[in-house]
């Protein structure tokens, strides 16, 4: 890696296989370890750490893509260096990176990982997509809560106050006043208990283009993803979510994505694992 190429990241943990630089990466992998407004269990500072160390445990060959992550040109620029608390200087930071690493590559993906989804805000920010496509439990439609518009719990408002559609899938928590914000504005989201690959499809194809993908790995059943700031029973399935992102791939242009509210306080932590695994489909499933 480059010494002082970013202004706000330093070296964490890194991927285990051979790393490209930048310039050169196809994606670029970058930690937003942000636990500033969290709400009920602690620990997303330690999700990209936590994701990393996790795909120490997984084969670098994708067995249903014939894809060698080992030969994708990934790089990574390590984790943001956050402003603990401060959920806006941080996502101002983020923002600057990511456009940092455009300006560098400005082929590269760039891949986040999370920690709070608050935080996903900075690289929806830098690349401007047209829809954003979030899987998660929560609607995060809320003006403000605990008294902080720039809480986890508000950043799919603050996306679409942007001007970009925004569509939800997996949802099985939410607030009357948030339901009614969907409704007003036009954002279709679809209840974990009716959610199919059938209704995936109808509502994504019509989505313009180029689009983000958000996943808040609490959209997945509470037992896959243990640790994360606020568990929901009731969620998808791995193969579920993994279906619907090929397709969406396949289909549509996609700039970005990232994998957000990983937590933990121990390495090996279950929830860790899972987007461990759903990092490398991801990455394999963009590189087929
Ligand atoms: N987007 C989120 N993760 N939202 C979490 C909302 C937490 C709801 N607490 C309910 C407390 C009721 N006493
Ligand atoms: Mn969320
Ligand atoms: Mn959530």
């Amino acid at each position: 890696m480059r010494e002082m190429e970013f202004l706000y990241t330093y070296e964490s943990l890194k991927l285990e296989f051979p790393m490209s630089d930048v310039e050169d990466g196809d994606f670029v992998i970058l930690g937003i370890p942000f636990d500033g407004t969290t709400s009920y269990k602690p620990g997303t500072r330690f999700g990209p750490t936590l994701i990393r160390q996790a795909t120490l445990n997984l084969e670098s060959y994708i067995l249903d893509y014939d894809v060698d992550l080992a030969e994708v040109r990934i790089a990574d620029v390590g984790d943001l260096a956050i402003v603990a608390g401060n959920p806006l200087e941080t996502i101002k930071r983020g923002v600057g990176t990511v456009e940092e690493i455009k300006k560098i590559n400005p082929n590269a993906m760039p891949v986040v990982l999370g920690g709070e989804h608050s935080m996903t805000y900075a690289p929806v920010k830098a690349l401007n997509p047209k829809s954003y496509v979030v899987f998660d439990a929560h609607l995060d439609l809320r003006e403000s809560y605990e008294e902080n518009p720039w809480n986890h719990a508000c950043v799919a408002r603050r996306i679409s106050e942007l001007g970009i559609k925004v569509t939800e899938f997996g949802i099985r928590s939410g607030t009357k006043e948030e339901v009614e914000y969907a409704r007003e504005n036009d954002i279709p989201w679809v209840h974990a208990r009716d959610y199919s690959i059938t209704n995936f499809k109808e509502i994504v194809k019509k989505l313009p283009e180029p689009i983000y993908i958000s996943i808040d790995v609490d959209v997945f059943d509470l037992s896959m993803v243990p640790s994360t700031g606020t568990p929901e029973a009731g969620g998808l399935g791995f193969w579920e979510v993994i279906e619907a992102l090929e397709w969406l791939v396949e289909h549509k242009r996609v700039i970005g994505f990232d994998i957000m509210e990983v937590a933990g306080m121990e390495l090996g932590d279950v929830t860790a694992l899972t987007a461990a695994k759903l990092l490398f489909y991801m990455i394999g499933m963009l590189s087929k």
